[in-house]
């Protein structure tokens, strides 16, 4: 059966002293284990777990980031398909803005570091074209929404 994982972009809105979309910076975690990869918050969805409580379940365990510090972004789901050590990959990303944009990270054992990196930042660290797609997708639906208010 093909592994599942569920996760947040999360992002804060720096205070403004840079323009948009300058002032968007995305939350990536640098692995602990293996190749010390970067990815947002996300992890393996468990057995009878709805997609959405993993999501947020894993937000809080790996980056101590729990619902309530969090504004969910209506109409942004993506979906990403890898194969991982042989194995289909199937990987879901909300996105989310940290309420207080001050609020400090927790990282759990997994992580040993994170970053609030800006869009080509954040693309350079994450490596992989189709995690770097979803990044650049996040940052357009923000400048959409951004262009709308
Ligand atoms: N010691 C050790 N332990 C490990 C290792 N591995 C796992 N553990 C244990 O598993 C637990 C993690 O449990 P969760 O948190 O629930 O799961 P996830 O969050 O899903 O975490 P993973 O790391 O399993 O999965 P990915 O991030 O998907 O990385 C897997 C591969 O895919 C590449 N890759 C990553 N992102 C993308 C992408 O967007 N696009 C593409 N195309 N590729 C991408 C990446 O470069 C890598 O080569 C830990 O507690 C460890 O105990 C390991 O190598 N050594």
């Amino acid at each position: 059966m093909a592994l599942r994982a569920c996760g947040f972009i999360v992002f804060r809105r720096l205070a403004q002293s840079s323009p948009p979309p300058d002032n968007i910076e995305y939350l990536l975690l640098q692995t602990s284990y293996g190749k010390h990869h970067w990815t947002p918050p996300k992890g393996h969805v468990d057995p009878g777990e709805d997609d959405l409580t993993t999501a947020l379940r894993e937000t809080q365990e790996e980056a101590g980031l729990g619902e309530e510090h969090l504004q969910v972004v209506d109409g942004f789901l993506q979906e990403l398909r890898y194969e991982v050590r042989g194995q289909p990959k199937t990987v879901l990303y909300w996105l989310a803005e940290l309420r207080d944009p001050k609020m400090a990270v927790t990282l759990s054992k997994e992580h040993q570091d994170y970053r609030w990196a800006k869009l080509e930042e954040a693309c350079s660290l994450a490596q992989h074209k189709d995690l770097q797609d979803t990044l650049r997708a996040a940052q357009q639906h923000l400048d959409t929404e951004q262009g709308k208010h």
